[in-house]
């Protein structure tokens, strides 16, 4: 099937994907994938694992991979931060979904950063990239790929789960 029917959600590691997504679901009556958990699943590691294993480069090859075959219908897809890395991916996910945005400023990326330590994040120039490297680094590809971008920056999730369904209205029938 070839209607675009699932809400494929990107943005900055912490924006909210993965814990505003599900309420999004909810709110729009659509099922829920984290891609992250189709990864670890797929390849029987953890993320983390994983990134240690592969390398940036190597964990950017396997999300491609797995992103680029997913298939799902009316559901909310949480990508990982790194998805824009992959091209090929995200002219997948922009085929079967409309991408949306999670735009967090660079001051709130920063304040959220204490819950992402214990998580991965794709380093692609090295574990010396400052925050602010890799917030500049990403900022143009998440832009890139949007077509919808909403500014999550002080709304509580579930704020922020409403502001992205109102923002959807006219292009998904449930919003
Ligand atoms: N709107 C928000 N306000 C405050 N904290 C948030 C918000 N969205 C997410 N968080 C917190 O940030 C952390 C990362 O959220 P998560 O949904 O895992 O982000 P992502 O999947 O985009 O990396 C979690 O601890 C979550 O509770
Ligand atoms: O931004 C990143 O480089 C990453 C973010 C993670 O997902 P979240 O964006 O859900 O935190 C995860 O996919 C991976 O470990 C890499
Ligand atoms: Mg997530």
């Amino acid at each position: 099937m070839s209607e675009k029917n699932n809400i494929v959600l990107i943005g900055m590691p912490g924006a909210g994907k993965s814990t505003l997504g599900i309420v999004l679901a909810k709110i729009v009556g659509y099922d829920f994938i984290d891609a992250d958990l189709v990864i670890q699943n797929q390849c029987d590691k953890t993320l983390q694992k994983l990134l240690d294993a592969c390398g940036p480069e190597g964990f950017i090859a396997v999300e491609n991979q797995v992103l680029s075959d997913l298939k799902a219908e009316r559901s909310v897809i949480a990508t990982g931060g790194s998805a824009v890395y992959s091209d090929e991916a995200m002219k997948h996910l922009s085929e079967i979904g409309h991408v949306v945005y999670l735009q967090i400023s660079y001051d709130e990326l920063k304040s959220r950063l204490s819950d992402l330590q214990e998580r991965g994040v794709v380093l692609k120039n090295g574990v010396g990239m400052s925050l602010h490297e890799l917030f500049d680094e990403r900022k143009p590809l998440y832009e890139k790929y949007a077509e919808v971008t909403v500014n999550v920056d002080d709304l509580t999730i579930t704020a922020a789960a409403r502001k992205v369904a109102s923002a959807l209205k006219g292009l998904v029938p449930e919003a």
